[in-house]
């Protein structure tokens, strides 16, 4: 079992990564300041439910908390406000109090989800991260969480670091095919922002890491995570590099929010925004010959590079004109520059993002 740091002053917390971690929760939670005999509000969705639930429960519980639990449904739409408030409800019904903590056992859903739900009920009470999907490596750390709107992905939400991520890699296992490859988006993409190396590595152990190999997969995320380390360390509150974990989510939020956040999962949005980010970059003459190598180290994760379903362009702009990042409506991107290196771009003219969306639908022209 591996440790990282998240260095924040006073919010510093670990990432336990390894086989086994979830077994050793109870110790865990009390070395990170939630001592047994607290209230533990579990959250988790119904896929997580019948694999994981009770054996944390019991480890919780004999470990000395009072542990209660909620379960959501499995899927990008439950990370809404309606689901949200239910939570909020359920919360209240059981007594949780300030010194209560909320635990997200699952996927950036319920990760995101719980979090939001521990940031402001009651203004704000602690919360630990155990994820059990390949893309939590990301989501489960830095402290974004939220809920979507209609209109647009993350859009209410808040900064709320958690006390403690006990990442178990032996949850990984029973990830469904589509979900492994959703995860290793995200792996990519912390290669593509900030170490060309680690690309070539993930270009040359494609096989090892899809079969799963125990070391290769330990490696990566702990390559993955210590980029995301580094960088929520430097700048908690995106108020400048924090943005170039953004790789690829202009375009990708548009994608979901345009989808009905159903049809194409999160990775899959942001493997084709990293397609877009790459010719996009290209066309405007800041990169030149990094689309081809994108698609390629992309396609050998078995994730999609082209639209399955044809989007309206200027609805896509307009889902864009609202991303987080921007200011006044200008369009804000994450562009890559070289393969390994990404700059912010915060006005990029409609024209050429015009061009590269017209041309990303698979089935051809949007
Ligand atoms: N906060 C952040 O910094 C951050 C970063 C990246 C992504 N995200 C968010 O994360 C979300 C996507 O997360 P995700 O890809 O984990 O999706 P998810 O939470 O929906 O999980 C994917 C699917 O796998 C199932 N599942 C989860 N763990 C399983 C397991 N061990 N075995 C079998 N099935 C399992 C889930 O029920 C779900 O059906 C998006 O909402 C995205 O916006 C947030
Ligand atoms: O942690 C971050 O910062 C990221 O941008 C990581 C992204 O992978 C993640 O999808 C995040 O939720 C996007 O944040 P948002 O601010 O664009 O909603
Ligand atoms: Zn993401």
């Amino acid at each position: 079992m591996k440790c990282l740091t998240v260095e924040l002053g006073e919010r510093s917390y670990p990432i336990w990564i390894g086989p086994g971690v979830r077994q050793k929760l109870a110790d865990l939670l009390q070395q990170a300041g939630i001592a047994p005999g607290r209230k533990l509000f579990v959250v988790t969705d119904q896929n997580i439910a019948p694999l994981y639930l009770e054996d944390t429960v019991q480890l919780l519980t004999e470990g000395g908390y009072a542990v209660h639990h909620f379960i959501v449904p499995a899927g990008e739409e439950a990370k809404s406000l309606a689901i949200y408030e239910q939570i909020m409800t359920e919360a209240l019904t059981i007594g949780l109090d300030r010194k209560s903590a909320f635990l997200a056992l699952g996927g950036g859903v319920v990760g995101d989800l719980t979090g939001f739900a521990a940031a402001t009920y009651m203004r704000g009470v602690a919360f630990v991260q155990v994820p059990t999907t390949l893309l939590a490596h990301d989501s489960s750390v830095g402290g974004k969480v939220a809920v979507n709107h209609p209109l647009g992905k993350n859009i209410i939400g808040a900064f709320h670091q958690p006390k403690l991520v006990a990442y178990d890699t032996n949850a990984l296992t029973t990830l469904p095919p589509r979900e492994v490859a959703s995860g290793f988006a995200e792996v990519i993409k912390h290669g593509l922002i900030w170490d060309a190396s680690f690309v070539t590595w993930l270009e040359e152990n494609a096989d090892g890491l899809q079969a799963f190999d125990h070391e290769l997969l330990q490696a990566a995320l702990l390559r993955a995570c210590s980029v995301k380390v580094a960088v929520v360390s430097q700048d908690e509150r995106e108020q400048g590099l924090r943005a170039i974990l953004n790789l690829g989510h202009t375009f990708g939020h548009a994608f979901e929010a345009l989808t009905g956040y159903k049809g194409i999962n999160h990775g899959e949005a942001v493997a084709i925004g990293m397609v877009a980010a790459a010719r996009l970059a290209e066309r405007l003459g800041l990169a030149e010959n990094i689309s081809e190598r994108t698609v390629r180290v992309l396609r050998q994760y078995r994730l999609p590079v082209a639209l399955p379903v044809p989007l309206d362009v200027d609805e896509m702009l307009d889902v864009m004109r609202r991303d987080k990042k921007g200011e006044g409506g200008k369009l804000v991107f994450v562009l890559p520059t070289a393969i390994g290196k990404v700059d912010i771009y915060k006005n990029i003219e409609e024209e050429p993002v015009r061009a590269v969306l017209a041309e990303l639908y698979e089935g051809g022209e949007a």
